[in-house]
């Protein structure tokens, strides 16, 4: 079932460009800018990625970024951000942007709630004022925000859960995917995505993406995952959920994950994702390197003057020594946490690159092979 309001519209598109087993390279055409895929993309929810500003961002080689429904509709609201000329102008960014539905902040922030076949109703985190959340109020918010990818209004259940409890979750989900449409205003380029729900599932899964085709949405994400079910249960999920998606639609893995996650993922037919992971880390003083992950609070570090990577194709790669973001962390200084965003960012991009690369000539498996025996090498 397509709507009126969907098929004048030229809408976004996914181009393939190159495949390596299950793993896809392509472009996706958006109104504010071609992304090429895969991509990873920065999580900025409530309109700023934490500690960077958009050139620091755009220098890491990010295509799109991501905002945030929930938070946004908090504050500064939906409507204020819409006075600010959307979120493209008020944080200066003009690439393409993706917001999140609101549905899974509210309910992993375990806000007070209330959850019913129409929506959610939910006191705010910040100052307890209470807010409701709908299909249709959430795909409004995001035509406030002028989010370039609007997803779909959904329930993301916490796992584990019963075969029963998921299905109902799911149920409910496609119904609200199916209002979201309908709330959806089509503009030239821009997107909306359905999210494929069913917890791990086959024949729930199955369900969701038949519900969801017949619907038509301009990608698909996979939600209901990254929920602490683990590596192993996430990916056999995918081995079955994502041949089961359209081939000419961009698939979107939501809250995934580490550099091993992306790897397999993609392996496994993804195109985009998304995670707190490396801005997180690099406030805390946790970095991604060549080797896995290391500490820099840790004292071995205190008169290491190596940097953290041999590349320097950002203006702060390869310029800092350990021992530097060491000093900065032990004394509180927010320049530690911006350089090491920045890096933990570059180095996401940087791997993404090297992904894309490897699928378009063919020898993604081979760099699979290299990455995880570095990565488990631990640091140098
Ligand atoms: C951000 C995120 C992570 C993980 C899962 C989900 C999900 O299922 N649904 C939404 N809307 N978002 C998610």
């Amino acid at each position: 079932m397509s709507n009126h309001k969907t098929d004048h519209a030229i809408k976004m598109t996914w181009v393939p460009e190159a495949s390596c087993g299950m793993a896809r390279a392509g472009h996706l055409h958006t109104r504010h800018g071609t992304v090429p895929t895969p991509t990873f993309m920065p999580v900025g929810t409530v309109g700023t990625v934490k500690g960077m500003t958009m050139d620091a961002v755009r220098s890491t080689g990010a295509g799109i970024v991501l905002g945030n429904t929930y938070h946004l509709m908090l504050r500064p609201t939906a409507d204020r951000v819409q006075k600010l000329g959307g979120l493209h102008r008020m944080m200066d960014w003009p690439g393409p942007i993706l917001t999140d539905s609101g549905g899974f902040q509210v309910m992993s922030l375990g806000a007070l709630r209330k959850l019913d076949e129409d929506g959610v109703t939910f006191r705010s985190h910040i100052d307890g004022s209470k807010h409701r959340l709908t299909p249709e109020i959430s795909t409004d918010i995001q035509f406030k925000l002028d989010a370039t990818i609007t997803m779909a209004f959904d329930e993301c259940p916490a796992l584990p859960a019963t075969p029963e409890v998921l299905r109902k979750s799911m149920e409910m989900s496609m119904r609200w995917a199916a209002r979201s449409r309908e709330a959806f205003v089509a503009r030239e380029g821009y997107g909306q995505f359905g999210i494929v729900q069913g917890g791990t599932e086959r024949d729930l899964r199955e369900y969701s993406i038949k519900a969801l085709t017949e619907i038509g949405f301009e990608g698909y994400a996979i939600g209901g995952l990254a929920v602490g079910e683990g590596q192993e249960l996430m990916f056999s999920t995918l081995d079955f959920t994502t041949p089961m998606l359209p081939q000419d639609k961009a698939r979107y893995l939501m809250g995934v994950g580490t550099p091993d996650d992306l790897l397999g993922a993609v392996m496994r037919g993804v195109d985009m994702f998304d995670c707190v992971m490396p801005s997180r880390a690099g406030r805390t003083a946790r970095a991604y390197t060549e080797r896995g992950p290391i500490n820099l609070r840790n004292a071995r570090f205190a008169e290491d003057t190596r940097t953290l990577t041999p590349h320097d194709d950002t203006p702060v790669a390869g310029r800092y020594s350990r021992a530097y973001l060491h000093h900065l962390f032990r004394a509180n200084e927010m320049l530690g946490p911006m350089l090491l965003t920045w890096h933990n960012l570059a180095y996401y991009q940087r791997l993404m690159r090297q992904i894309r690369a490897a699928i378009v000539d063919g020898t993604l498996d081979v760099l699979a092979v290299k990455l995880r025996e570095d990565w488990a090498k631990g640091d140098w």
